[in-house]
């Protein structure tokens, strides 16, 4: 019989390694998104009752950040939430348990047979409930995070099936920028910077500056979806959800008014609503959308942002 004698150069190193991996921090900034057009069809049993969609899907710079920090085995998961806007989020019956970051970090720990022994954290900065994904960009995060923190490596193609299990926007999300999405919005081709279609988008506008016009008040997607079912798509409108989600939220209409009249390339309610995106086709237009909707209380927040735009991961020490 052999023994193998522990050789202290190999331990050592392995000790360093795993402190090392317990306090590393991985920091992603994952951005908003919007539908530059979003057409709905009919719903589908195998979908959950959801709606098939043909939509292209635009990153706009109003970023969260999520932190992802490895806690002692067998600790489990906590989660630190921050910032002005919380919504919903900031109800004491707001479960963490349910939180579209804490899920996706269940769902990667289950793939990857993990425990998810994971300290995250989010400061939000998205407006919350608005149709600007802001649930779906955290759960982005955490899934991109963790796919670090762990050293996974597992390609694109991979985590978007793992999101596509958690919400229709979270495919999109992990990667941002530009791109075609249809099934129920979980299927996603991306729209190449540079490529034809890129370059189609950007004459019609929508590039540059974005004005966002959110709101105190929330909309929910599925109630959206259903008042979609009852009232359909306005004419002529590049969000059939638009005329469902202003039947709601009368205010996002007057914005939309307000801000084609200041000479915005294209102004729509963004997703589900009441969120109104602009798209303005110079600064000195932007700042003047911005003071009519000041004077005419069109939005109760309004945020200045860039499209399209990608996550940003880091890793600090
Ligand atoms: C409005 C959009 O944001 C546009 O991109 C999305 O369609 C909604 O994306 P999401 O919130 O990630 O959607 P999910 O979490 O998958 O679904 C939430 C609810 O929205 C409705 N829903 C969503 C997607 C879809 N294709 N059809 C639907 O009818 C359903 O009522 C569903 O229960
Ligand atoms: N990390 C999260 N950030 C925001 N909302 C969350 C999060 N986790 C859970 N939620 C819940 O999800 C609901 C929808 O919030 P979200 O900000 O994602 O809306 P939305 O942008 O309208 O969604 P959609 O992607 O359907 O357009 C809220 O009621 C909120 O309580």
């Amino acid at each position: 019989m052999t023994t193998i004698e522990a050789d202290p150069i190999v331990e050592e190193f392995y000790i360093q390694r795993l402190e090392q991996a317990q306090s590393l921090t991985v920091r992603v900034d994952c951005p908003a998104k919007t539908n530059l057009t979003l057409e709905v069809g009919s719903t589908h049993a195998e979908w959950g009752g959801r709606h098939a969609l043909d939509t292209i899907y635009c990153a706009v710079g109003v970023y969260d950040t999520v932190t992802a920090t490895a806690k002692a085995p067998g600790t489990g998961f906590s989660l630190d939430l921050e910032g002005a806007h919380l919504g919903d989020l900031a109800a004491s019956s707001s479960d963490m348990r349910r939180n579209h970051a804490v899920l996706a970090l269940f769902a990667m720990a289950r793939a990857a047979h993990r425990e998810p022994d994971v300290a995250l954290t989010i400061t939000k900065r998205i407006p919350v409930g608005a149709g600007l994904g802001g649930g779906s960009a955290d759960a982005a995060a955490a899934i991109l995070a963790i796919n670090r923190l762990w050293e996974l490596n597992w390609p694109m193609n991979r985590l978007r099936a793992i999101a596509a299990t958690l919400g229709a926007d979270m495919p999109f999300c992990l990667t941002g920028g530009l791109a075609h999405g249809t099934g129920f919005g979980e299927q996603i081709e991306d729209i190449e910077a540079g490529s034809d279609l890129a370059r189609k988008l950007e004459a019609q506008g929508f590039v540059g500056e974005v004005l966002v016009g959110a709101y105190h008040a929330q909309l929910s997607t599925p109630e959206v979806y259903h008042t979609f079912d009852a009232v359909g798509a306005g004419k002529g409108d590049r969000n059939h959800l638009q005329a469902a989600a202003i039947s709601l939220h009368p205010r996002s209409g007057q914005a939309i008014e307000a801000a084609l009249e200041a000479g915005a390339r294209h102004a729509f309610v963004s997703g589900s609503g009441p969120s109104v995106v602009a798209f303005a086709p110079d600064d000195a237009t932007a700042q003047h959308i911005i003071d009519v909707w000041r004077r005419r209380d069109a939005a109760d927040r309004i945020i200045r942002a860039k499209a399209p735009v990608t996550p940003i991961i880091g890793v600090t020490q």
